[in-house]
């Protein structure tokens, strides 16, 4: 199958009695162009689950597939998937061609190939021009759009999102998914956009797979969540219910 394979994943932290289930048996597909977000509450294992398909945790069960091949044993680097986090991390040091330039460093591209891609990717992410500016001039939206811009860079076959907007104020988190689904869309990219917001899911994702406790509960498109919740918890979580 093409594009990502969750299949039967769970994540353990600790051993024994003491130990937690993070992710419990989870399956999904993530079809290549699709934008899948994974909504839950605080500690359902959204991050885990990410972090588990990302190389970055052991699976204590299950396979993660990709284009048909399973990922067990291949490295973090070598699966040509792409990170970002909730404070975008950017090399403070570097100015903003440099932090999206970063990924493309040990591609075969010459220098205008490169300029040209970082100069596109500002484009697309609506920060045309910000080449040279240094990071710490920069609002927090913008250094999430510089951060995402960074991500996209490589062009990763995958792009695993962590709370990306989370830091951002509500009026701007509902902004930015927009234009984050655009660019997302626009670039092809297959995308897994962990979010706790509803709203924020529904804005950027085809499909949202809701999660509670390790479960995977339901996974659908926003519309169908909304119209055909599979039980009164996932109605929960998206405020169909008090
Ligand atoms: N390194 C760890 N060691 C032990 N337990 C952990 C570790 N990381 C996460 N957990 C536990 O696993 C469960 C799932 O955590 P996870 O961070 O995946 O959830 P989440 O849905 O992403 O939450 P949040 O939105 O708060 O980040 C929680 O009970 C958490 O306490």
């Amino acid at each position: 199958m093409a594009g990502l394979e969750v299949r039967d994943v769970s994540v353990r932290y600790g051993a024994g009695v003491a130990g937690v289930t993070a992710v419990d048996d989870v399956s999904l597909t993530v079809a290549p162009g699709e934008v899948l977000a994974l909504l839950g509450p605080s500690g359902c294992g959204k991050s885990s689950l990410l972090r588990a398909v990302a190389g970055l945790e052991p699976l204590a069960g299950g396979q993660v597939r990709y284009d048909g091949a399973d990922l067990a044993g291949l490295p973090v680097h070598k699966r040509r998937f792409g990170l970002m986090f909730q404070d975008g991390q950017l090399f403070p040091h570097r100015d903003v061609r440099r932090n999206v330039a970063y990924g493309l460093e040990t591609l075969p591209l010459t220098r205008q190939e490169r300029d040209e891609r970082v100069a596109g990717l500002l484009d697309l992410v609506g920060l045309a021009g910000y080449e040279q500016r240094a990071v710490p001039t920069l609002s927090g939206g913008e250094q999430q759009r510089v951060a995402l811009a960074r991500a996209l860079a490589p062009r990763p076959r995958l792009l695993l999102l962590d709370e990306p907007l989370s830091a951002l104020d509500r009026q701007l988190r509902e902004r930015l998914a927009g234009e984050v689904r655009a660019a997302l869309v626009e670039t092809g990219t297959t995308t897994v956009f962990v979010t706790h917001d509803h709203a924020e899911a529904s804005a950027v994702a085809d499909r949202v797979g809701v999660m509670d406790r390790g479960r995977l509960l339901q996974v659908a498109a926003p519309e169908e969540l909304r119209t055909a919740p599979a039980s009164d918890r996932v109605a929960e979580f998206l405020g169909l219910r008090a």
